[in-house]
């Protein structure tokens, strides 16, 4: 039997997906390691459930050769021919799936700086995937690729143009979500495909996406992973002064304000206590709570933003770890929408599923699956291969 591995190496997780090779590709497994560099946990799921089991993995390289031993079992029945890599940017070159030949990993070797958190981590995997199964293509997708298709007004910041030209645009991420759940309310919603529907992938990294006709029209991310929603350790918007600022009469070394916006901001930064929301939600700090709030204001103002953007609003779907698991927090976003036809049905979103609206917009939990994207793809490049 043929199979297809998908790998998306984060900052501090990576998670797998194992398919039989099929028109559409059937999962036999799914999992992920976390906490890399921490405590490292491998969570592990098959049709017999799922096991979580303490790991050493000190580096995203120790991760992939941890999940590629949890995969000797079932790799025993199974021919990998195609792996396929999660790559966090693709620059304004790269706006489908590629075979990732050697002068494809160098261009994507450029763009390291534009994701210092991922695109690293993202190519250490393909190097290590290359070693591991040398025999299957290995495949890239792309982040960005989803927004590829923005109207320029959204895609440009307004600086001299020759640095549009020089590739520095705003992007968007978590393309492969946003096209995984498009793809849901295809098929799941027809009647709102056509429509206009904001996406909340709040995860670790987080952004919104304003969807019109299924195609991005406007994304809350921009130039780098940083820009727009506060996130587990990242800023999110910020006024650019700062940064000059510090760097200019701080007198900071710009890798440590690169530092401080990446890795020390966002629900760590504003709590001094942790990036994780569940930990945040269970705690009466006060410092806690005001992380929180921040949160929730900033991503009322990013959905009324993306609402400007559309003209309207027929739906917002939540996704990603905080999105799917978060219920408090959805209801506090949603608290502040009214004006926007949003009504929290509270019963409902303590189900962490399917639409917990009441209002005339409709509000929707849905789980999303970058790893799904990535099979897809891998089958349908390798199908073409001449
Ligand atoms: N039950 C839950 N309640 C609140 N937050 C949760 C819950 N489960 C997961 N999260 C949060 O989801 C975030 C991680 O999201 P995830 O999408 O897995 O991250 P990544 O961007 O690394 O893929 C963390 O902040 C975590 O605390
Ligand atoms: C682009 C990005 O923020 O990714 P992640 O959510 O995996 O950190
Ligand atoms: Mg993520």
């Amino acid at each position: 039997m043929t199979g297809i591995l998908t790998l998306n190496a984060g900052s501090s997780s990576m998670k797998f997906g194992l398919y039989r090779d099929a028109a559409d590709p059937v999962e036999l497994l799914h999992g992920q390691i976390d906490g890399i560099g921490t405590a490292a946990r491998l969570i592990l799921t098959t049709s017999e459930g799922t096991t979580s089991t303490k790991v050493a993995a000190p580096t995203q390289a120790d991760a992939l050769t941890r999940v590629i031993e949890a995969l000797a079992g079932p790799l025993a029945d199974l021919t990998i021919t195609g792996v396929g890599h999660r790559i966090v940017h693709g620059g304004p070159q790269f706006s489908a799936p590629v075979i990732l030949t050697q002068d494809v990993l160098a261009a994507l070797s450029d763009l390291r700086p534009l994701a210092p958190l991922h695109q690293p981590h993202n190519l250490a995997a393909v190097a290590v995937a290359q070693q591991a199964f040398p025999n299957a293509v290995q495949i890239g997708c792309f982040d960005t690729a989803f927004h590829r298709g923005h109207p320029w007004v959204n895609d440009t910041f307004a600086i001299p143009r020759r640095y549009y030209d020089a590739g520095i645009r705003r992007y968007g991420f978590h393309g492969l979500s946003y096209d995984y759940i498009t793809g849901v309310i295809k098929r799941d919603h027809p009647e709102l495909h056509q429509g206009r529907i904001i996406v909340a992938h709040l995860g670790n990294g987080a952004s919104m996406c304003a969807i019109r006709a299924g195609r991005s029209v406007g994304s809350t991310m921009g130039f780098s992973a940083l820009d727009g929603l506060p996130m587990g350790t990242r800023c999110g918007q910020i006024d650019p002064g700062v940064v000059l600022y510090l760097i200019e009469q701080e007198g900071l070394p710009p890798h440590e304000v690169m530092q401080m916006l990446y890795e020390g901001s966002g629900l760590l930064g504003l709590s001094g206590l942790t990036s994780d929301m569940r930990s945040l939600l269970a705690s009466e700090l006060p410092e806690a709570q005001q992380a929180i709030d921040y949160y929730v204001f900033r991503a009322r103002r990013e959905v009324g933003a993306l609402a400007a953007v559309l003209g309207g609003l027929d739906a917002l779907v939540f996704c990603g770890g905080i999105g799917e698991n978060a219920a408090p927090i959805r209801e506090r976003i949603g608290a502040g929408l009214e004006f926007l036809g949003i009504e929290i049905d509270l019963a409902q979103n303590l189900k962490n599923a399917g639409d917990i609206g009441l209002g005339q917009t409709r509000v929707m939990v849905i789980p999303t699956d970058e790893e799904r994207i990535i099979a897809r793809a891998v089958r349908q490049l390798s199908a073409n291969r001449p």
